[in-house]
């Protein structure tokens, strides 16, 4: 679906995209991560086709996105980051107003149900709440039935449930088929949807896989915190790392074995008759884990 090679994009003496590659699959949701100015906007418009690169080769659809007949563009939907709706018009005519705009559109009815607004159809678009807008904007994206979906951000201002409708939602064009490239500051929202994620820093794809094979990368250690009557411990052998919060009294251990740490420490209790109590095991979130590889990208840059 998407083929972009080498891709380069400079403002002026800048570089912000870096020769990048991109390969995304039919059927899948693609993510794209990396911190503020990482060049995320940039190599997306140059897949839309809303910006040409400076060097390198993009496929989408077949076509190459810049010079693509206007057919290729009914193929693709785009929910951009910043949709400012402004309309005297309800959410059902608004959605009406741009379904003239395609040759096969999806249904008003069937549209407004999808992203859950068919409660509000006859309200007028300008009364809407923030997060019923963004709504809005994916019933717009939406309508041409597209085969490749760009997403931006696409739950900002959304309350715990109507994000989850709207995974509900991408879940179900994945489902029929439809590839997303999504972007997302969210790491929850990532790891709920994507099938593959690249991390870009400084223009250039630091890292690239499953959620799963950037975890097990990256092998972070489990904590392991307790409370306990004693101001000293003797060293585990499955412990990293010791440490005590000095407000809390509660101990940690890191560790990348859990379970075996947990067996060492009740082993400990009963032998020394230590009172080991409300033990909790926290592992590592996908947010700690791209913090860290954000953090060997600085380092990998810096020595570049
Ligand atoms: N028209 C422009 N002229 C000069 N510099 C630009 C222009 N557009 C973007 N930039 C710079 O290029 C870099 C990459 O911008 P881009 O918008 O692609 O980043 P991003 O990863 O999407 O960031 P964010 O997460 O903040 O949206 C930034 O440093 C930005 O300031």
């Amino acid at each position: 679906m998407v083929r972009a090679q080498q891709v380069v994009v400079a403002y002026g003496a800048t570089t912000v995209v870096d020769h990048v590659d991109v390969t995304v699959a039919g059927g899948e949701v693609w993510a794209l991560l990396g911190p503020n100015g990482a060049g995320k906007t940039t190599l997306i418009e140059c897949l839309e086709g809303f910006r040409k690169p400076d060097q390198g080769q993009v496929e989408v659809l077949g076509r190459d996105p810049w010079r693509a007949p206007p057919g290729w563009r009914a193929l693709i939907g785009a929910l951009l980051q910043d949709c400012r709706i402004d309309a005297d018009l309800s959410a059902a005519e608004y959605v009406q107003m741009h379904r003239t705009y395609y040759r096969n559109p999806r249904a008003v009815d069937d549209l407004l149900t999808l992203v859950g607004l068919a409660h509000v159809a006859d309200r007028k678009v300008h009364r809407l709440s923030g997060g019923e807008r963004r709504r809005l904007d994916l019933a717009i994206a939406l309508i041409g039935q597209p085969a490749l979906f760009f997403l931006d951000e696409p739950t900002t201002g959304f309350d715990p449930q109507a994000r989850r409708e709207v995974w509900r939602v991408i879940r179900d064009l994945t489902a029929t088929g439809t590839t997303v490239v999504l972007t997302s500051h969210m790491l929850d929202e990532v790891e709920a949807l994507a099938d593959r994620v690249a991390i870009l820093v400084g223009g250039r794809v630091r890292r690239e896989g499953t959620v799963a094979h950037l975890r097990a990368t990256a092998n972070l250690p489990s904590v392991v915190s307790f409370a306990a009557s004693t101001d000293t411990l003797p060293s585990l052998p499955s412990v990293v790392s010791t440490s005590r919060n000095a407000a809390t009294g509660r101990w940690q251990l890191h560790t990348r074995s859990p379970h075996d740490t947990v067996r060492e420490l009740e082993t400990l209790a009963s032998g020394h008759d230590l009172a080991v109590v409300d033990v909790t095991v926290r592992s590592p979130t996908f947010e700690d884990v791209y913090l860290d590889l954000l953090d060997d990208g600085d380092k990998e840059a810096s020595r570049a």
